[in-house]
């Protein structure tokens, strides 16, 4: 459903929303800013806007946006959460840290906002309503036809969807932004080779659009090489991304070792595949490409980024159901393009 081919007429890049936060970058010259954090919530209007963007519009789509995010946070938060119940099932049915009545909540609250979104998308069928075409266009036909006889398919199944995409999608491709700008600031030169292959490709009297993205090479193997480095769900093989049976100099960010390599994202060899492998390969691949690369290569190619004076890089990692960043990128922004009005 997410191949590439259905995201030509579903994708919506949110490309309005990635100018607003390069223009919030811009006011914010000279000061720190927190690039997970505005990562997250680009990452989260691009998502929701393919889902159901023809569905909701203006003022309305805001505010479920900011609904959505905050329990999307929460979800994912409690999701990395230790839980008693884990370790000793014996005590699961005590639920001691509450962790299962604060998700069945949060799952509540989803439920809440699709019935909105699900009751408004039958209301403008019925009014002979034409909006573009997203996801839940496709998820309410296959509904309709309602599956097969062994696997049926119904509005619960449309919501499980829903809910699978969002939080599987967000903080993921968030993250690999976050963890890819650290690494870049942690080298130079790095920084450097990606704004030239950008001043080629798209120039410096420009701005980077979506169809930038399949010619930078060398931005497309940092991607990989963050994705070596920093896998996003912990269910990932621990051991894969640091063998230096695999890997020469394994714990060093070298995006070289993905150029001509043949490493890819098809989860077809043991040694490399970040999002997973056979059956339970990742659906939205192609989507956290086109998402990841815009917003990196829109970073790197607008900015310099540096560190707050007396500041270190921190790349650690905090486990949770996906691995973040331990302390949260903060950086400097030095605006890097020739006119001011690229980042209105
Ligand atoms: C850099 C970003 C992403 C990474 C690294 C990633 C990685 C993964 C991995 C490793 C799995 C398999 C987990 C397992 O083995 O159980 C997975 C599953 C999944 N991902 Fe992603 N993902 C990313 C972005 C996305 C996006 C953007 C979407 C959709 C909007 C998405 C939707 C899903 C779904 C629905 C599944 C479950 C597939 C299934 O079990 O059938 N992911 N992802």
């Amino acid at each position: 459903m997410l191949s590439n081919t259905t995201l030509d007429s579903v994708y919506n890049s949110g490309e309005k929303k990635l100018r607003e936060t390069v223009g919030y970058f811009y006011s914010r010259v000279g000061s720190a800013v927190n690039i997970g954090e505005q990562m997250f919530l680009n990452v989260l209007n691009v998502i929701t806007n393919t889902l159901w963007g023809g569905t909701v519009e203006g003022d309305e789509r805001a505010g479920l946006g900011a609904e959505f995010r905050e329990v999307v946070s929460e979800m994912t938060e409690l999701m990395g959460k230790p839980n008693v119940s884990d370790f000793y099932p014996g005590l699961a049915r005590f639920d001691l840290q509450g962790v299962e009545k604060q998700m069945a909540g949060l799952a509540q609250r989803f439920d809440v906002i699709f019935e909105k979104v699900i009751d408004q998308r039958l209301r403008m069928e019925k009014e002979g309503v034409k909006k573009s075409i997203d996801v839940l266009t496709f998820l309410l036909k296959l509904k309709d036809e309602g599956g097969d006889s062994k696997t049926p398919f119904t509005m619960t199944h449309v919501k499980a969807l829903l809910v699978d995409m969002v939080v599987g999608g967000t903080d993921t491709s968030s993250n690999t932004v976050e963890f890819a700008l650290a690494e870049i600031m942690h080298r130079p030169e790095v920084m450097k080779k990606a704004q030239q292959e950008l001043e080629a490709v798209v120039g410096k009297h420009n701005i980077v659009e979506e169809s930038h993205i399949h010619n930078l090479p060398y931005l497309q193997a940092v991607m990989k090489e963050t994705l070596r480095l920093h896998p996003a769900p912990a269910t990932t093989s621990p051991s894969m991304p640091k063998d230096p049976s695999i890997w020469v100099n394994p714990l060093v960010f070298d995006p070289e070792r993905f150029l001509n390599s043949k490493w890819d994202y098809s989860g077809n060899d043991f040694n490399y595949f970040p999002f997973g492998s056979g059956r339970r390969i990742c659906a939205g691949i192609a989507m956290a490409e086109r998402m990841v690369m815009h917003s990196l290569a829109t970073l790197v190619h607008s900015f310099d980024w540096t560190l707050p004076q007396g500041q270190k890089l921190d790349l650690s990692e905090k486990f949770g159901i996906v691995l973040k960043k331990k302390i949260p990128s903060v950086a400097l922004p030095t605006p890097r393009l020739s006119d001011p009005a690229l980042y209105d």
